[in-house]
């Protein structure tokens, strides 16, 4: 496997407050990263940094991608944010084109009605956000991010806003997407489950200030659906493992 992401010793610092305090991580090409840990402790903060989203006075270490360092937002790195970030005055289409208008790259047609197929979005593609579902509203942010073929993807809590039923849904279509499409993504969230469910490797962080607690290879191979991940062996072994390290990192912080 090559390695994609390296992060080496980062430090972000807010006003004289300690935030994450050197924290290093590499992960290889194509490979499913998932960030627990509790509130507060700084996961959102770190892909903040990653996206290039804070201030250089802020945030100190190595962040490369494929051996280029990543400072400032760009396009090899989409992120997917909890609470949509839609553009209002724009329709489903437009706002899923956006990133590519942008960046002045040819319209990538066919790439977006296939993700406008696999999202369910074909029927919605001109209305505007307030017309959508939380569902449909998060699968634009999914299509929009995907549909620049980023080299690394960050998902913040993409899937927090939606209701428990749809958001099962909607694992499954991000765990489809990811299987047919190979891409190196990091996702952070608070759900065990889902991070069991959608990841390679599962890196618990404790604090704050941001420090890694465990950083764990799951054994539950690919291609994993909701029905096989619950019943594997190694499931429930996962699962306390990774709520034994959340609770240290709480009590370490
Ligand atoms: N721009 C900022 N200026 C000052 N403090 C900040 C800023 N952004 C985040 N923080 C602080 O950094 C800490 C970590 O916040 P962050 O949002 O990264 O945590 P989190 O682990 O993602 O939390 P949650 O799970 O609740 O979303 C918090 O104490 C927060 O108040």
């Amino acid at each position: 496997m090559t390695q994609s992401l390296c992060v080496e010793d980062v430090h972000v610092t807010f006003k004289n407050t300690c935030i994450i305090d050197g924290l290093s991580l590499s992960v290889d090409d194509d490979e499913f990263v998932s960030i627990v840990g509790t509130s507060g402790c700084g996961k959102t903060t770190f892909l903040r940094a990653l996206g290039g989203l804070l201030p250089n006075s802020a945030r100190i270490g190595r962040t490369e991608l494929h051996g280029s360092a990543l400072q400032a937002p760009e396009p090899r790195v989409a992120m997917v944010f909890q609470h949509f970030g839609l553009f209002p005055w724009k329709t489903v289409e437009e706002n899923i084109l956006y990133g590519v208008r942008v960046q002045g790259r040819t319209e990538p047609r066919e790439r977006m009605e296939r993700l406008l197929e696999v999202m369910h979005l074909g029927h919605a593609r001109k209305k505007y956000p307030r017309q959508l579902s939380g569902g449909m509203k998060q699968r634009t942010g999914i299509a929009r991010a995907l549909v620049l073929e980023p080299e690394l993807l960050l998902l913040d809590e993409p899937l927090s806003a939606v209701d428990a039923i749809t958001r099962e849904v909607m694992q499954q279509e991000v765990i489809e997407l990811i299987e047919a499409e190979p891409r190196t993504a990091l996702l952070v969230t608070h759900d065990l489950d889902e991070a069991i469910i959608m990841s390679d490797r599962i890196v618990v962080l404790g604090g704050p200030p941001a420090h890694v607690v465990l950083d764990i290879r799951s054994p539950i191979e690919r291609p994993r659906t909701l029905e096989t991940v619950r019943s594997h062996p190694e499931y429930l072994g996962l699962r306390r493992r990774l709520w034994g390290a959340l609770e240290s990192g709480r009590a370490a912080a």
